[in-house]
């Protein structure tokens, strides 16, 4: 039966990008990205929330790359989801691995932050994977666990209409080293089976878990083909042309 979860693609622009270069992305993005059955959510940083809100199809969702937890004070340097939804924009990108890993966040502080997210009112992108020595060691499935329980100990179950899971193994974000579309859904089969388990058999089926790390215009349409593989977080293709391609991976 054909999966009842609506594709997803993100569009996750890092640390990237002037004017200008924005205005290169939003042109190829307004020309030829209009797919009812994708949704499609891009993620600029937080300097050019407001500009990309404006000038991006209305049809595209825009997405802040991270947000602290708490909605304001004296936290130098930080966003907030007020701030967020105040310039239109609806989503944030929580627990990215270049947050936990660069930056040092925990698996505890992303849960309070998703916590706080959907309390006011944004939907969340949650991040998780595994690095490479944790894979070599055979602890995918248990990384991949511990950081989606931190989530699941901070939010409601009716909370999760409003999570997409973003399964990005470290060893394949910005490396060129795809996982295979059998190793992508062989975590994303268990993680929806341990949902069944930990939260509930509803959100396991109905939650999107896509996949991100170096997905390209050409091994898109083989991942997309995996009957649990239910979109993309894209980074460095995100720039390029080749998203419009990735967001027809599955047309
Ligand atoms: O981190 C990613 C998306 O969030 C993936 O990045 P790349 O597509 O550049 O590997």
């Amino acid at each position: 039966m054909a999966s009842q979860r609506k594709f997803f693609v993100g569009g996750n622009w890092k640390l990237n990008g002037t004017k200008k270069g924005v205005d290169g992305i939003i042109d190829f993005i307004n020309k030829d990205c209009v797919d009812p059955n994708v949704e499609v959510v891009v993620a600029p940083s937080a300097i050019y929330l407001d500009y990309t809100r404006q000038k991006v199809n209305t049809s595209v969702g825009v997405a802040a790359q991270n947000c602290y937890k708490v909605g304001s004070g004296a936290f130098t340097g930080d966003n907030s989801a007020e701030m967020i939804k105040d310039v239109g924009c609806e989503w944030v990108i929580l627990g990215h691995s270049e947050r936990r890993h660069v930056f040092g966040e925990s698996d505890q502080l992303i849960g309070e932050k998703t916590q706080f997210a959907l309390k006011s009112g944004l939907k969340v992108i949650a991040c998780i994977g595994e690095k490479l020595d944790e894979r070599e060691a055979g602890h995918t499935e248990a990384v991949c666990f511990r950081q989606t329980q931190a989530i699941i100990d901070c939010i409601q179950e009716s909370d999760w209409g409003n999570i997409v899971i973003a399964y990005e193994p470290v060893w394949a974000i910005g490396t060129g080293k795809t996982a295979s579309p059998e190793q992508a859904q062989e975590v994303h089969d268990t993680l929806r089976k341990w949902l069944a388990d930990k939260v509930s058999p509803s959100v396991a089926s109905s939650v999107r878990i896509i996949y991100g790390g170096s997905v390209t215009a050409a091994n898109a349409k083989d991942l997309g083909k995996k009957p649990d593989i239910d979109g993309f977080l894209v980074g460095g293709a995100s720039l390029k042309p080749d998203f419009i391609q990735i967001v027809k991976a599955r047309a």
